[in-house]
C-alpha cells in the first residue's frame, strides 16, 4: 500500500518490529498482571502463571456482557449533553463538534449500578470474571482495530493522522490510520478514550471492594483509600472532558490498536491491579499511615489539577485574571508559552502531580510486593517516553522559542533531578 504524499513520519516505537512485538507483549502482560495478582506470591517479576484453557477464557455470556457494557456507554454518550465543544483546527480548517456528558455519563452509570446493586445484581461476582473478560475484550480491541484499519482506506487524506501511515500494514494497524474516524458525529476515538474504559475501571474496583466486603465482612482501609483516589482521578477526567480535546492523543494520535487496546483494555484491567491484588492480600494499614498517603495523594492532585487548569485556562484566554499576571514567550505562531506559575517550575508539571498520584495508589498495598507498584513503574516510562515525544513536537511547532524555553526552565518533570 503506498503512503499518502505528505504523511511521511519517522518510525516510533521501533518501526513495525517494535509494533508487533508490543502487539504480542501488551495483550501477554495484561494477563500476566491479572493472573499475578490473584496468586500466592503475586510476584511482578516471576515466571508467567499458567495461562487457563480456553474454555475458561473464552465464554459468549462474557462477551455480550462486555458488548452491553459498550452498548450502554454508547447511548450514554448519545444523550443530550450540557454543551456541545470545538476541537482544534483540522488540516481542512475545519473544527469538529464533541459532546461534553461524560460525567453525566457516569452519574447515570453510577445510579443504574446502584439500583442493580440494590435490587440484588451480584457485583462483587465481576472480580472473578476479569480474566476472561479482559481476554474478551483483548479480542474485541483486535478486531475494532481491523474495521478501524478498513474505514480509513476510505477516509479523505486530509482525515488520516500524521503517524499511522507509513504504508507499513502492521505499523500502521498499530498506531492507527485515521485521526478522527466517526460514523456521523459519534466519535470513536473521543468516545473510548473516556467512557467505557475509565468508567469500567472504577467499576471494576468498586466491584473488588464489594467482593472484599463479602469475604471479611467489610472492606479494607486500604481499599476504600484505592478506590476513593481512583474515583477521584476518573471524576476529575470527566469533569474536565473538554481538556482532553487538546492532548496528542486526540489532535495528532491516529485511532488504532495502540490507543484502542489502551483505552478499552490496559487501562480497565490494568489500572485496577492494585485493587485486585488487595483483594488475595490483604494489608494492614493504620490511620497515621492512611493520612499520611492521603496527603501524598492531595499534593500530586493539587499540582496535577493546578498545572492542567492553568495551561488550559491559558489557552482558551490569556487574559483571564488568574493567568493575566503570568510570565510568558512569544512564539512565531502567535502564542506563547508560559514561564511563570506551573510551568515554570518544570515543563511537565502534571506529569509531576500524576505520578505523585500514582504512587500514592500504590502505597495502601504495603512494601511487600512490587507487583502493586506496576502502574507507578510503567507510568514513569509512559510519560518519560511521551514527554520526548512532545518536546519534539513543540521543538517543530515553536523552533528558538522552545529553545528559550528549555533553558529558562531547565527540567523535564522531576525539578532538579529529570
Ligand atoms: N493516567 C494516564 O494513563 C495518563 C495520563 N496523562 C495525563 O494527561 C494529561 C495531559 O497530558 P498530555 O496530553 O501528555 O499533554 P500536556 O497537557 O502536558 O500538554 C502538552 C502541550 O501543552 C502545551 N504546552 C507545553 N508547555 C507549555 C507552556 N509552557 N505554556 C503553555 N503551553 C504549553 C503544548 O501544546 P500547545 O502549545 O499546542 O498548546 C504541548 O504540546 C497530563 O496531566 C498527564 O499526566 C497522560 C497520559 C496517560
Ligand atoms: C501501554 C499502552 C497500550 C499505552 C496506551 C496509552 C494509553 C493507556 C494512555 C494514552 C493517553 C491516555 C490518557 C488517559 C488514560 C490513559 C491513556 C489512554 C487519560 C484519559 C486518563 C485521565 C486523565 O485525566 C486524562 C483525561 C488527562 C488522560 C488523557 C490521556
Amino acid at each position: 500500500m503506498a503512503s499518502p504524499q505528505g504523511l511521511k513520519a519517522p518510525l516510533e516505537f521501533g518501526g513495525p518490529l517494535g509494533a508487533a512485538a508490543l502487539m504480542l507483549l501488551l495483550p501477554a502482560t495484561t494477563l500476566h498482571l491479572l493472573l499475578a495478582a490473584r496468586s500466592g506470591p503475586a510476584r511482578l517479576l516471576g515466571p508467567p502463571a499458567r495461562l487457563p484453557g480456553l474454555s475458561e477464557l473464552w465464554s459468549p455470556a462474557v462477551l455480550l456482557l462486555l458488548l452491553t457494557w459498550l452498548g450502554l456507554q454508547a447511548a450514554l454518550y448519545l444523550l443530550p449533553a450540557r454543551k456541545v465543544a470545538e476541537g482544534l483546527e483540522l488540516k481542512d480548517k475545519s473544527h469538529l463538534r464533541y459532546p461534553i456528558n461524560g460525567f453525566q455519563a457516569l452519574m447515570l452509570t453510577a445510579l443504574l449500578v446502584g439500583l442493580g446493586v440494590s435490587g440484588g445484581l451480584p457485583l462483587g461476582a465481576l472480580s472473578e470474571m476479569l480474566l476472561p473478560l479482559a481476554f474478551v475484550a483483548i479480542l474485541t480491541t483486535f478486531i475494532f482495530s481491523f474495521l478501524l484499519y478498513m474505514k480509513a482506506q476510505v477516509a479523505p487524506t486530509s482525515g488520516l493522522a500524521p503517524g499511522g501511515n507509513s504504508g507499513n500494514l502492521i505499523y500502521d494497524f498499530f498506531m492507527g490510520r485515521e485521526l478522527n474516524p466517526r460514523i456521523g458525529s459519534f466519535d470513536f476515538k473521543y468516545f473510548c478514550e473516556l467512557r467505557p474504559g475509565l468508567i469500567g475501571w472504577v467499576l471494576i474496583n468498586l466491584a473488588l471492594l464489594i467482593q472484599e466486603a463479602e469475604l471479611r465482612g467489610s472492606p479494607s482501609l486500604a481499599m476504600w483509600l484505592v478506590n476513593g483516589f481512583q474515583l477521584l482521578y476518573v471524576g476529575d477526567a470527566l469533569w474536565y472532558e473538554e481538556a482532553v480535546l487538546t492532548t496528542m492523543d486526540i489532535t495528532h494520535d491516529g485511532f488504532g490498536f495502540m490507543l484502542a487496546f489502551g483505552d478499552l483494555v490496559w487501562v480497565p484491567f490494568t489500572y485496577s491491579l492494585q485493587a485486585q491484588f488487595l483483594l488475595y492480600h490483604p494489608q494492614p494499614l493504620g490511620l497515621p499511615g492512611a493520612l499520611l498517603i492521603c496527603l501524598i495523594n492531595a499534593v500530586g492532585y493539587y499540582i496535577f489539577r493546578g498545572a492542567n487548569s492553568q495551561k488550559n485556562t491559558f489557552r482558551k484566554n490569556p487574559s483571564d485574571p488568574s493567568v493575566a499576571g503570568l510570565e510568558t514567550i512569544p512564539t512565531a505562531t502567535g502564542k506563547r508559552l508560559l514561564v511563570s506559575g506551573w510551568w515554570g517550575m518544570v515543563r511537565h508539571p502534571n506529569y509531576l502531580g500524576d505520578l505523585i498520584m500514582a504512587l500514592a495508589w500504590s502505597l495502601p498495598c504495603g512494601v511487600s510486593h512490587l507487583l502493586p507498584y506496576f502502574y507507578f513503574l510503567y507510568f514513569a516510562a509512559l510519560l518519560v517516553h511521551r514527554e520526548a515525544r512532545d518536546e519534539l513536537q513543540c521543538l517543530q511547532k515553536y523552533g528558538r522559542a522552545w529553545h528559550e524555553y528549555c533553558q529558562r526552565v531547565p527540567y523535564r518533570i522531576v525539578p532538579y533531578i529529570y
